[in-house]
């Protein structure tokens, strides 16, 4: 699928430049160009394709400091200035558009909305966001705007490819190797989805194309992506119990979105050498998701990479009504409550400080 991203904020950039790597790296040519936005030149050095600062006049190159209203409006001030570096990145052949963004920071929590908005109405192509959920230890501040901006970019995007920074934690990592080890994960998965969807040549199963993850991601709202992969054996037949184990752990425990298994459409995608595909063992597979998910829309097919193992992806749409969701949901909006009642405690010893003032003037 010939992709254009753009990534807005810091943990943008920094996808954003994982994703480009790895499909450099693996030779696939998916991703056709990039571009990185952000308020924070700092930010923006260290990312090795065309950057662009925006907001220069409110805050002077510093970043937002997690305030995502002030995101949104130096976004939406800025506006054409990006729509123009990205008008000379997006052809005929670009087959969607993916704004990547972390959710809890400022820049990208209050730009990437406001982004795929404008994106949406220019262009045919599909706009998706990549969007990162804050780790549960993360501040009620990070809760509240990844609350707000996730509802605000699932309405404005086509789907938002939600990624929980819960996901892959290991215990003892320091917060920039853990990051790593995260964008890794993720630029793994969307890189391989991207690359699949382009695959064209000859294998005895199903190819797949763009237009079946289109099609998957097209109810809307939230996505989720699993990985998992599996050294194989070199005879197919022999693979089939190989790719339903390695199917299932890509959803139950290689999930971006962990515990996300209600779903409105899927896509199964076993990625290995064509004669170690098993037909059999696709189809088992695919059922197997059927069922976990409860849809009637489960498609598969294969992609044929040069590679003694064997990986599943499935890529989940429409699953907002997932537990693990929901439950974010209720927490962003529980730190959004108790930061409203914050806020009007302090407003009324305010008042109180001001009305004593007075008694004291007066
Ligand atoms: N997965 C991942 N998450 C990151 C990374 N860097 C920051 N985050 C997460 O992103 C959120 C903060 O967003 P940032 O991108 O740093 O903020 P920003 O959009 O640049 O906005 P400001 O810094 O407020 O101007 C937090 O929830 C972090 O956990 C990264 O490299 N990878």
């Amino acid at each position: 699928m010939k992709t254009v991203l753009v990534g807005v904020g810091q943990a943008g950039g920094k996808l954003t430049t994982a994703l480009a790597s790895f499909d450099e790296e693996m030779g696939f040519g998916a991703v056709r160009d990039a571009l990185a936005v952000n308020t924070a030149s700092a930010d923006l050095q260290s990312v090795p394709f065309e950057t662009m600062l925006i907001g220069q006049d409110r805050v002077n190159g510093h970043g937002v400091g997690g305030d995502n209203e002030l995101g949104a409006e130096i976004m939406q001030n800025d506006i054409d200035q990006v729509m123009t570096a990205l008008g000379n990145r997006i052809s005929a052949e670009t087959e969607s558009i993916f704004v990547v963004a972390g959710l809890g920071g400022g820049t990208g929590s209050g730009g990437a909305p406001v982004l795929a908005k404008r994106l949406s109405r220019v262009y045919d192509v599909p706009v998706y966001g990549l969007g990162v959920l804050p780790g549960s230890d993360e501040g009620a501040l990070y809760q509240v705007n990844a609350g707000r901006s996730l509802k605000t970019l699932a309405r404005e995007a086509d789907a938002v490819l939600l990624i929980d920074n819960d996901a892959w934690k290991e215990s003892g990592e320091s917060m920039s190797e853990g990051y790593e080890a995260i964008n890794q994960n993720i630029a793994r998965r969307v890189g391989l989805l991207l690359a699949a969807g382009e695959a064209t040549e000859g294998v005895a199963e199903s190819v797949v194309d763009s237009s079946e993850i289109i099609n998957t991601l097209r109810a809307g709202g939230i996505a989720s992506l699993g990985y998992a992969s599996t050294p194989a054996a070199e005879e197919a037949a022999e693979n089939i119990s190989v790719i339903t184990s390695t199917t299932r752990n890509a959803m139950l425990t290689g999930s971006s979105l962990p515990e996300a298994t209600d779903a409105e459409a899927a896509l199964l995608i076993v990625a290995g050498q064509p004669e170690r595909l098993s037909r059999k063992g696709v189809e088992k597979a695919r059922k197997w998701v059927e069922t976990e998910t409860e849809s009637m829309q489960v498609r598969g097919g294969d992609f044929p990479i040069d590679s003694s193992r064997l990986a599943s992806l499935v890529l989940l749409g429409g699953v907002e009504r997932s537990d693990r969701v929901q439950r974010f949901m209720t927490r962003a909006e529980q730190a959004a409550e108790e930061a409203a009642e914050i806020d009007q405690t302090a407003r009324e010893a305010d008042k109180t400080f001001q009305n004593d003032e007075l008694d004291g003037l007066f």
